[in-house]
C-alpha cells in the first residue's frame, strides 16, 4: 500500500520515531551506566513472552512495526581479525567496527518483527538482542534460530537505544556466526559437551538421518557437517555425507549448496548415481535446465539399472519441457491452470522477445527486440519473492498487518514489504548465485558494500534489499473476489505482493502497451488477442511449491491474474505499463512521485499539463454533474468531450472513461436499463480510444473492434 494511503496515525508515529532517533543520536559514543541487570532483562523478556501468549490465546493481532533507521553496511571482516568486546564496554548508537562479541542466548526467544532474546557475555552481563530478516515462524521456529544456551559470534556489533532501554540490533544476519559446541572460540564454561568426544562419524550420521526424517533439515545439515569436519571420516563416508547433505539442501531450497555437495567428487565419472540425480535437481532449482539435462544423461548412461536412473528418466521429460518453454515460450497453459489449482506452477522463464536497454530520462527499460503480434507472449517470469497476505489466521496474515517505517527515506508502508525483505534476504543467502538477478534490478543510489567477506563468505545487505523491495514490489490481489471484498471492508489489508526482476525493468506510462497476468507465481507479459476471450480477472489462490523444496511449499501461495496488452508492438519499442491506476488522475502524479520518484510525461500527462485551469474547472464541473446524477449524463458527456483537444484515440480521456463506466455500471446494477448500459459502455470505450462498431441500443448487433484503446483495470468488467 502506498504511503499516501497509510493511516495518518502511522505518519504521526513516524514523526515520533524520528524525534526519538534524533535524541538517540545525541548519545552516540556514550557507555550507558544504567543498563538493566541480567536478571531484570530476563524477567522483562519472560513477562513479554507471557503477554504475547495471552494475546495470542485471545486472538489479538497487533500491528508489528519494523523501523528502519540509519543504514549501515554489513560486516565484511574476517572474524579472526576482530578484537573481542564485552557488553559493559559497548557504546550507544555505535557500530563497533573491528570488534566482535561472544554471546550466549540466556532465554528462549520471542518472535515479533525480529527474533528477540536476552544474550549474555562471559562476564555475566546481558543485553537484549534483536535479530532481523529471519524466516517466518511456520518455516523455522524462532527457538530453532536463537536456541536457548546457543552460542554466537557477533561481528562488528551495533548497540543502540531501544524503546525499553538499550540493546544489540542485527539488521544483517550475515554479521552473526553460529558456533557449534566444539568451536574453539566457545568458552569452556559454555560448552555442553566436549565436542566430538564420544561421537563417532556413524553416530553423527545416524543423528543427521533422524533429524532429516523428522523434517529438521537444518539440524540434519549441522550433524552431517560435524561428521564431515571431524577429520575422522573416510573418503567414502564423506561422499555419502555430502550426498545426504545435498538432499537436505534440496529440501531447504538451497540449490547452490546442494549442487556444491553433489559435486563433492570433482570427476563426474567417479560420482555416485545419487550425486548425479541430486545435482540435476539442484540445477533444475536454479533454472539451469540444459545443464540439468547433461547431469541426467550422465546418470542414465552410467547407472542405467539404478533407482536414481529410473527417477532420472522421468525427470528428464520434465526438464525437456522447461527447455522448450524457455526457448519457444510455448507453455501448456491449460495444464498450468490445472496445476495452479492443485499446487505449484512449474515452468521456465521465457524472455526471448525482450531485452533491457537504456531509456533517456528513465534509466533502464524493457524493449522488444522483434515486432510482436497482438496476443504474443513477451515474457513469462517466475516471481523472485512473493508474499501472500490476506487470509485471516494464516501464517502470512501478520505479514499483511505489518508496517514498515523508514526513518531515513520518510516512508511508511503497511502490508507485505517487511515480509518481502526477510524473504528476499533468505533467498539471497540460500542461493547466492541468483543474487545478481535481484540486485541488478535496482536503479537507485544506495551504495552497498562488498558482496563477500574478506574470507569469502557471501554477505547480504538488508538496507539494499529494503530499497529494492520498496521500488520493485507491487501488489496483486489473490483473487478478484477477495479484492472486491477487501474494498468493502474498510481498513482491512487484503493484498499480496511480488517481485519479478525482469518485469522490474518496465517503466510506467499511462498509455501502456503491455499488461500483466498471473498464474501461480508466474508472471506473463503478453498482448491481447483479438477475441478478448482470454481477458479475465484473477481466479483463485493456490499453494505453491518448487516441487523439490519443502520450504517453498510452506513459504508461498500465489494468485492467478491475467492481463493483456492493447496494441501491436513494433521492434525496438519500449514496453510500458501502469504503476498506478491511470483513471485516478487526481492522485496519479503524487503517487508516482512519492513511491517511485518521477513525474509521468506520457501524452496524457503532458496534455494535462498544457490544459488551462479554466478548462480543467469546466471539465470538473461536468464530471461532478455526471457523477452525481447518472440520469442526466447523456448530453453532458457531449459538452464534456468538447473540452478536450486531441481525439481520444490519440490521447485517452481517463476521467470521461471513468464517468461513463460508472454510469454504465449504475444502469446495469441499480436500475437495469440495457439501452443506457450500452450507450455508456460505448462512450466509455471511445474515451479509451477504442473504435467499435455494433454497440447500439438494440440487442443482437455484431461487435467489431476497429481499433483498440488503452487497457485499464475496469476494462474486463466493462467488456
Ligand atoms: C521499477 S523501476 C523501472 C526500471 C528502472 N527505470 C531502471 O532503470 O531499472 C522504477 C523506476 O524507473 C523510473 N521510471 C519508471 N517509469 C518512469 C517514467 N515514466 N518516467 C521517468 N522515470 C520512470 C523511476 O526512476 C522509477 O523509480
Amino acid at each position: 500500500m502506498a504511503a499516501s494511503s497509510a493511516d495518518s496515525r502511522l505518519f504521526a508515529f513516524l514523526e515520533q520515531q524520528k524525534s526519538k532517533l534524533e535524541e538517540a543520536r545525541k548519545r552516540a559514543g556514550e557507555i550507558p551506566r544504567d543498563r538493566d541487570s541480567r536478571q531484570t532483562l530476563i524477567g522483562l523478556h519472560l513477562a513479554q513472552d507471557e503477554l504475547m501468549k495471552e494475546d495470542k490465546a485471545a486472538g489479538k493481532q497487533k500491528r508489528l512495526f519494523t523501523i528502519i533507521g540509519d543504514p549501515y553496511l554489513p560486516s565484511a571482516a574476517c572474524h579472526e581479525k576482530l578484537q573481542k568486546i564485552f557488553i559493559k564496554d559497548l557504546q550507544l548508537e555505535t557500530h563497533h567496527r573491528g570488534r566482535y562479541m561472544l554471546l550466549r542466548c540466556a532465554v528462549p526467544p520471542i518472535r515479533q518483527n525480529a527474533i528477540i532474546s536476552v544474550v549474555e557475555d562471559e562476564a555475566g552481563d546481558a543485553s537484549t538482542f534483536s535479530l532481523y530478516q529471519q524466516e517466518p515462524e511456520h518455516i523455522r521456529p524462532a527457538g530453532d534460530i536463537l536456541k536457548e544456551n546457543g552460542v554466537l559470534l557477533l561481528k562488528e556489533p551495533y548497540f543502540k537505544v531501544t524503546a525499553g532501554g538499550y540493546g544489540l540490533r542485527v539488521d544483517h544476519p550475515t554479521d552473526v556466526m553460529w558456533l557449534l559446541d566444539h568451536h574453539p572460540k566457545v568458552p569452556n564454561a559454555w560448552r555442553k559437551s566436549h565436542g566430538l568426544i564420544g561421537k563417532t562419524v556413524e553416530e553423527l550420521k545416524t543423528e543427521g538421518n533422524s533429524c532429516f526424517l523428522s523434517g529438521k533439515y537444518t539440524d540434519a545439515n549441522k550433524k552431517y557437517s560435524q561428521a564431515s569436519n571431524s577429520g575422522l571420516i573416510t573418503p567414502e563416508e564423506d561422499e555419502l555425507i555430502h550426498n545426504n547433505r545435498a538432499l537436505c539442501h534440496l529440501k531447504l531450497g538451497k540449490y547452490d549448496a546442494a549442487l556444491e555437495d553433489a559435486s563433492f567428487i570433482a570427476d563426474h565419472k567417479a560420482r555416485s548415481d545419487k550425486a548425479h540425480y541430486r545435482g540435476a535437481l539442484a540445477l533444475y532449482g536454479l533454472g539451469k535446465f540444459e545443464e540439468s539435462i547433461v547431469w541426467l544423461n550422465r546418470l542414465i548412461e552410467s547407472f542405467p539399472e539404478s533407482v536414481a536412473a529410473k527417477q532420472g528418466r522421468q525427470e528428464l521429460e520434465r526438464v525437456k519441457l522447461r527447455v522448450e518453454e524457455q526457448k519457444t515460450g510455448k507453455y501448456n497453459w491449460k495444464k498450468m491452470y490445472r496445476d495452479a489449482k492443485l499446487g505449484p506452477v512449474d515452468c521456465a522463464t521465457y524472455d526471448t522477445p525482450v531485452e533491457v536497454r537504456q531509456v533517456e530520462g528513465k534509466g533502464r527499460g524493457l524493449f522488444t527486440n522483434k515486432s510482436v503480434k497482438c496476443g504474443d507472449l513477451l515474457a513469462c517470469e517466475k516471481a523472485f519473492s512473493y508474499v501472500c497476505a490476506s487470509e485471516k489466521g494464516s501464517p502470512e496474515s501478520s505479514a499483511a498487518f505489518g508496517a514498515l517505517i523508514n526513518l531515513t527515506t520518510n516512508r511508511v508502508k503497511i502490508g507485505t514489504d517487511a515480509a518481502h525483505i526477510s524473504n528476499v534476504y533468505q533467498k539471497l543467502l540460500d542461493n547466492p548465485s541468483r543474487a545478481r538477478l535481484f540486485l541488478d534490478s535496482y536503479p537507485g543510489t544506495y551504495e552497498a558494500g562488498p558482496e563477500m567477506t574478506e574470507d569469502g563468505v557471501p554477505i547480504v545487505d538488508s538496507f539494499l534489499i529494503e530499497r529494492i523491495v520498496s521500488l520493485n514490489a507491487f501488489g496483486c490481489p489473490i483473487t478478484s473476489k477477495d479484492q472486491e471484498l477487501s474494498r468493502k471492508q474498510a481498513g482491512e489489508i487484503s493484498t499480496s505482493s511480488g517481485i519479478w526482476p525482469l518485469a522490474a525493468y518496465i517503466n510506467h506510462s499511462c498509455i501502456a502497451n503491455c499488461a500483466r497476468t498471473f498464474i501461480g507465481d508466474m508472471m506473463y507479459l503478453s498482448r491481447v488477442d483479438d477475441s478478448f476471450n482470454s481477458v479475465s480477472t484473477p481466479i483463485r489462490q493456490c499453494p505453491y511449491a518448487q516441487n523439490i523444496s519443502d520450504r517453498a511449499i510452506l513459504t508461498s501461495r500465489f494468485d492467478i491474474q491475467i492481463m493483456r496488452a492493447t496494441q501491436d508492438i513494433p521492434r525496438n519499442t519500449e514496453i510500458t505499463w501502469c504503476y498506478y491506476d491511470p483513471t485516478n488522475r487526481a492522485d496519479l502524479q503524487k503517487s508516482l512521485f512519492e513511491n517511485w520518484g518521477f513525474n509521468c510525461t506520457c501524452p496524457v500527462c503532458t496534455e494535462e499539463g498544457f490544459t488551462g485551469e479554466d478548462i480543467k474547472s469546466q471539465r470538473n464541473k461536468y464530471l461532478t454533474i455526471i457523477n452525481s446524477t447518472h440520469k442526466a449524463g447523456g448530453p453532458f458527456f457531449d459538452q464534456l468531450n468538447q473540452l478536450y483537444g486531441p481525439p481520444a484515440k490519440e490521447i485517452p480521456r481517463f476521467e470521461v472513461f471513468l464517468a461513463c463506466y460508472k454510469a454504465a455500471m449504475y444502469w446495469l446494477l441499480s436500475d437495469f436499463n440495457l439501452t443506457l448500459v450500452l450507450m455508456f459502455s460505448k462512450k466509455a470505450l471511445e474515451a479509451l480510444g477504442f473504435e467499435i462498431e455494433g454497440i447500439n441500443e438494440s440487442r443482437g448487433g455484431k461487435l467489431v473492434v476497429r481499433k483498440r484503446g488503452v487497457a485499464v483495470p475496469e476494462l474486463p468488467r466493462l467488456w
